[in-house]
């Protein structure tokens, strides 16, 4: 063979394999959300490294910074800015669904993932007709699997404009933007009226609350009497031990790759409920056996990984990518670690699930007020 013709092939088949190793192999769970397309949601390129900077200083040492009530009302900001430099890579890597999910044996993570937020749609009883809210709604994968599977319609709560822009965009594909409306705000203090809807759920998103009686006190104001909110936590277990270092590592390092002001422990959960005046129906930790692990999605994907850190440096290098996004791409893998961690000790679970209901009887009580 020529020189010549041998360079144009080894050009064709170098092509060939970039073309292959970044559109085809980049997204991992999800074609939508391509590598290339990795922005940091509402932040100018300019700004990104900044932008990791200011986060990882305020959620390096997450129990600390979160102990005075100066620092604490900081949160929702750090905790929006986290979610502009993580939200496109956890749709590149993860799909529309930012939560976990116990695997279901020769079911795929999409189904898994389906499984367990129509869950949701069966503990509230939830019907065509019906108002929800989803609080910290993310892009809206489960707003749009539990509109479509019970027929309600779903509004939505994120604190991150770039996500409302997502999931709207999502909604409206899907033909679902009749019933899934989305808002920015703070879910701490939410803009909707009292008791103007009839059942309430939250996944894996009230873990960012410094004070978990905040959020719950909000959704119980906004929950029409009798209406039903299930929520699924990220909590530290009965096997967490305060004493070892080993559980101490692994629990700040789910909480500084999370924005998390730091865990609350299992058994908080219901009595915080109580305390703001909600019944406690049910209380289960969805990860505890017959479930299968909800970690094994983490774990399989090492080698993914591997290749998803290569193509996060190649597009940095070629500025595709704004600069800062491997800092943020390193965070999250060794998030994912710490994770993996916790699930294989069983001092964590990002699935304590609680049922809680507002009394009937609080709507005298509100009307006498
Ligand atoms: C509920 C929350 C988020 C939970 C999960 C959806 C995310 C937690 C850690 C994330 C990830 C870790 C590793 C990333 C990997 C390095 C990258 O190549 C592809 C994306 C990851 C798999 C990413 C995906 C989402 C998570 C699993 C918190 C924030 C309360
Ligand atoms: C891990 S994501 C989960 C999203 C969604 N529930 C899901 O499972 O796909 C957490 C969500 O909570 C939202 N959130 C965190 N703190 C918030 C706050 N103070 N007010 C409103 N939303 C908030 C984030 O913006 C994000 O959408």
């Amino acid at each position: 063979m020529e020189a010549a013709t041998m360079a144009w092939t080894a050009a064709v088949v170098g092509v060939g394999l970039v073309y292959w190793f970044v559109w085809v192999m980049g997204a991992a769970e999800v074609k939508g959300k391509r590598a290339v397309d990795l922005k940091m949601g509402s932040i100018t390129r300019d700004k990104v490294q900044d932008k990791y900077t200011q986060y990882w200083s305020f959620f390096r040492r997450p129990k600390e910074t979160a102990t005075t009530a100066a620092a604490a009302e900081k949160v929702p900001d750090f905790v929006d800015t986290f979610y502009n430099l993580v939200t496109d890579i956890y749709e590149w890597g993860w799909g529309q669904s930012f939560h976990f999910s116990p695997s279901l044996p020769g079911r795929s993570h999409r189904e898994a993932t389906r499984v367990h937020e129509e869950r949701v749609v069966d503990l509230l009883g939830a019907k065509p007709g019906h108002r929800l809210l989803d609080v910290g709604c993310g892009v809206g994968g489960p707003m749009r699997a539990i509109a479509g599977y019970s027929g309600s319609n779903v509004v939505g709560i994120t604190i991150n404009d770039y996500q409302v822009n997502r999931a709207r965009a999502h909604n409206r594909k899907a033909g679902l933007d009749s019933r899934c409306e989305v808002v920015c705000g703070n879910f701490l203090s939410m803009p909707f009226p009292d008791a103007s809807f009839d059942g309430a759920y939250s996944i894996e998103a009230t873990c960012h609350a410094p004070r978990l009686q905040d959020v719950y006190g909000e959704v119980f104001r906004v929950l029409k009497p009798g209406g039903l909110y299930v929520s699924y936590e990220w909590v530290t277990t009965s096997l967490y031990r305060a004493e070892d270092p080993d559980h101490v590592d692994c629990i700040q390092g789910i909480e500084r790759g999370d924005a998390l002001p730091g865990l609350r422990r299992q058994d908080e959960i219901a009595s915080i409920a109580k305390e703001v005046g909600f019944e406690v129906v049910k209380e289960q930790d969805l990860a505890l056996p017959p479930a299968l692990p909800w970690w094994t999605r983490l774990k399989m994907g090492r080698i993914a990984y591997w290749r998803n850190s290569l193509l996060v440096r190649v597009l940095t290098m070629l500025r595709i990518a704004p600069k800062g996004v491997c800092e943020v791409h390193e965070m999250l893998f060794e998030t994912a670690q710490h994770l993996t961690k916790g699930g294989e000790t069983g001092i964590f679970t990002p699935m304590h699930m609680v049922l809680l209901r507002k009394p009937p009887a609080a709507a005298a009580t509100e009307e006498a007020k």
